[in-house]
């Protein structure tokens, strides 16, 4: 028997599926979205009240008595309808998750409900409920013996019954949702205060355990210097400094420490330290994102990006939703890349991202912005679930963005959407048609089959969602693309999120200052205007900004151009922070100057006994103008807390036989420490004194490429093993240099054999993919190892 939807029933009823939705959970109905189906004797229930209601509106002009009567028998039902309801939820369940229950196709149940729906004489129920059996119509409107007893045989309608009377669904539901917020809050307020007091208790039990002066918090910005704080702590300059030799940190009494380690010498004294770094970045953000009131808030089209495994059709999906929704207006207009188009389906529209593929997507969230509304998840219905599938749901979940899933080549013969569905429910995407709450939809990108249900599903998805935003204000908005055009000069396709972008409006995105001298819509037309969810081409923009840096419109050019100088300042300050690190290149130079006069050494090597006589000959190396000084040794991969310490004290870093770990490599990058890697003890020695001498020729650099995992080992008799790997980061060329890294400890040196991508032999493989590769004359690969992936490239001296 066909059951209704929740969106259907409440469309019929007049009422937005939300609402309905979060009634029926009040009730203790179970369904997870507007997609989950209603029992029908559910939906009758709801159906009868919705009436009820209307009716007892149209009543207020019939006379007295009469209404008296209909609203008994209102309330009658009323009353009983919650003992119904509570039974009901189990039911529910039990009837998805039955085995060998058949499901139902989806557009089948879909079409058989709107075709009875359809058919039907208005007046007359819907084709759900007139197939109800009748003894549970009779049960649920006919009053059970008690409850009718605890009604009163006369009723004061005035004053009883307003309460049921007049409260439409939406008021009813509200008031049980303010009250849970309400309770939450109390309850939050109450944790807040016992841990409060508790902290407070701690803090003043060790201060009077050292039986100290107790110090009010230490307010300060992002550093504080020694002395300082130890004023401040009332404390010896040279306490303090001792407690930081013991984390490592080699500080002077004028010498800046951060925040951090403020924070770690304060606790020792049971001092809490509150940062207040002032930000006027922040500050002039902040005036850009004022709330909208909301009453300004409209509906705004949703944005949709498409991704998928390789060669599912993702291209062929976008190209063929384009085409067949370009209306007649516009079909004399050239379509041109943009990165983004939009489209109009019943009159409203979508916006598509044109970027294929989860990079885009994952470099733009990587960069902190959230563009995307809805992910098509492409699966070719001859291919199903593939790895770059899986990682396209992981990357979509991650996001919290809701997935639907386009199963495409259907027109192809061997098209199998149940395997396809039923390979996703191994991926946690259950399909609503089996119970669960991921739309799948068949589509064929060759024949445009589905293309125009899968657009109904987009915005049945976008209805849910509620997008909205204020055109009225500032545009604000995210870079989807951006190039320097020659003749035009830096070129930026941009998406409208808030606001109305305008011609002639002064904006800022990343450092990029300028006026938007023109827009192009993705129909390549000059346009004024660009309200919320428009993806527009903008010319004026003084430099090119990065794909994912977050764009204002300012009505203040003065305001604007502040901020872009404050954040010019702040990266060149970084600049100048981060070239102020020791490392062996200019460490000639900088002796020379009188800047240094101890080089910081931290060694990691794989055994102990290395370590050891690496920090034995390197100390020996000093002179009388500069100590070496080994300030840490250790065994075992260089890890982010050794770059930590070698920012903090600033040092360089030589590894024996190890390499830094992924972490390690990007905080190295970002501190610029100088890491050097050796394989002879010698060469090591050798370019310190080199460097100390300024005789250092660091002629020929080591550049990492990427780095992959094996994550699986096959053996094959004429090959060897071949390792089955995930690229983790950067890239792996087909002539670039490995080492086989193992627990930290690089195992081998050598080179790549071969690279291949499922059966076919490729050039390089790119970060997020999966490879198979051997490695030549080694075969001793295991499951875990890393390889790191590298060539050498030839570096000009600078002394
Ligand atoms: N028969 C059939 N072929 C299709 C369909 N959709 C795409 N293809 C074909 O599948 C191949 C790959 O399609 P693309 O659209 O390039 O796939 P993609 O996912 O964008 O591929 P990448 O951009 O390489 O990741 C092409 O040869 C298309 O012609 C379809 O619905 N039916």
């Amino acid at each position: 028997m066909g059951k209704i939807r929740v969106h259907e029933l409440a469309k019929e009823l007049g009422i937005e599926s939300k609402n309905m939705i979060s009634w029926l959970k009040n009730h203790g109905i179970e369904v997870k979205n507007h997609m989950s189906t209603i029992e029908d004797d559910v939906a009758e229930m709801l159906r009868a009240k919705a009436k009820g209601q209307k009716e007892k509106k149209e009543e207020k002009s019939v006379p007295k008595q009469q209404t008296a009567k209909k609203q008994q028998t209102e309330t009658t039902t009323q009353q009983q309808q919650p003992k119904q309801q509570q039974h009901r939820p189990q039911g529910q369940q039990h009837r998805h998750n039955r085995p060998g229950n058949r499901p139902v196709p989806q557009g089948e149940r879909r079409d058989r409900q709107r075709e009875q729906n359809r058919d039907r004489k208005p007046g007359q129920a819907p084709a759900a409920a007139a197939n109800q059996p009748q003894f549970r119509k009779d049960d649920q409107r006919r009053p059970r013996p008690q409850a009718a007893a605890s009604i009163p045989p006369v009723v004061p309608p005035e004053k009883e019954q307003p309460r049921e009377k007049v409260k439409p669904l939406e008021k009813e539901e509200k008031n049980i949702i303010e009250l849970r917020r309400e309770r939450e809050e109390q309850k939050l307020l109450e944790k807040q205060k016992t841990r409060g007091k508790a902290k407070k208790g701690n803090k003043q039990q060790r201060a009077s355990n050292e039986n100290q002066e107790v110090i009010g918090p230490i307010i300060m910005g992002a550093s504080i210097s020694v002395q300082e704080l130890a004023n401040r702590l009332k404390k010896p300059a040279a306490e303090l400094i001792k407690k930081l030799i013991g984390l490592g940190i080699m500080a002077t009494i004028n010498q800046e420490i951060d925040a951090e380690v403020a924070e770690i010498i304060c606790a020792d004294y049971g001092v809490e330290v509150q940062v207040k770094i002032e930000d006027p970045e922040k500050e002039i953000l902040e005036l850009l994102e004022q709330e909208d009131s909301p009453e300004d808030l409209v509906a705004r089209p949703c944005v949709v990006t498409v991704m998928g495994h390789v060669d599912h059709g993702k291209t062929s999906l976008l190209d063929a939703i384009r085409q067949t929704n370009v209306t007649a207006s516009e079909a004399g207009g050239i379509t041109q890349h943009i990165g983004a188009y939009q489209v109009e389906h019943n009159g409203q529209k979508i916006t598509f991202l044109d970027t294929p593929g989860h990079e885009a997507f994952t470099a733009m969230r990587a960069r902190g912005a959230k563009v995307t509304d809805i992910a098509i998840l492409v699966v070719a219905a001859d291919d199903g679930v593939m790895p770059q599938t899986v990682e396209a749901i992981n990357h979509a979940k991650a996001a919290n963005v809701p997935i639907i899933v386009a199963i495409n080549k259907m027109d192809k013969p061997g098209a199998n959407p149940d395997r396809v569905k039923q390979e996703l429910t191994e991926h946690g995407l259950l399909p609503e048609e089996w119970g669960g709450d991921t739309i799948c939809v068949n589509v064929s990108a060759k024949t445009k089959q589905g293309i125009s249900d899968l657009l109904e599903m987009i915005l049945l998805v976008a209805e849910m969602l509620e997008l909205k935003a204020n055109p009225k204000r500032l545009a604000k908005g995210t870079v989807i693309e951006a190039k320097l055009d020659k003749g035009r000069g830096p070129v930026a396709t941009v998406l409208v999120q808030n606001g109305t972008l305008q011609i002639g409006d002064a904006i800022v995105a990343g450092t990029a200052f300028g006026r938007v001298r023109a827009m192009t819509d993705d129909k390549g037309r000059q346009v004024k205007k660009a309200p919320p969810s428009m993806p527009v081409e903008v010319l004026g923009l003084s430099e090119v900004p990065e794909a994912g840096d977050v764009f204002y419109a300012f009505d203040d050019e003065k305001k604007a151009k502040q901020l872009v100088q404050i954040r010019l300042d702040r990266k060149r300050e970084e600049e100048l922070k981060a070239n102020s690190k020791v490392s062996l290149e200019d460490l000639f130079a900088r002796i020379k100057e009188g800047e240094i006069k101890e080089l910081n050494v931290i060694v990691k090597a794989d055994v102990q006994g290395s370590v050891e006589a690496l920090k034995q000959s390197l100390e020996n190396l000093s002179n009388d103008e500069v100590r070496v000084k080994p300030i840490h040794g250790g065994v075992g991969a260089i890890t982010e807390t050794d770059i930590m310490l070698a920012s903090a004290s600033n040092a360089i870093i030589i590894g024996f036989n190890v390499r830094p770990d992924s972490n390690a490599r990007k905080a190295a990058e970002k501190e610029k420490i100088d890491i050097r890697l050796y394989r002879v003890i010698y060469d090591a020695i050798e370019d310190v004194k080199a460097a100390m001498s300024g005789l250092l020729e660091p002629e020929i650099k080591e550049v990492v490429l990427g780095r992959a995992e094996v994550r699986q080992t096959f053996k094959a008799s004429k090959i060897g093993t071949i390792a089955g790997c995930y690229v983790l980061e950067g890239k792996i060329t087909r002539d670039s240099h490995l080492r086989l890294i193992r627990n930290g400890i690089v195992v081998h040196e050598g080179k790549l054999e071969s690279l291949k991508r499922f059966k076919d032999d490729v050039r390089e493989v790119n970060q997020g993919y999966e490879c198979g590769l051997t490695i030549e004359k080694y075969n001793d690969i295991k499951e875990g190892d890393i390889l790191e992936f590298f060539t050498f490239e030839k570096i000009k001296r600078e002394i």
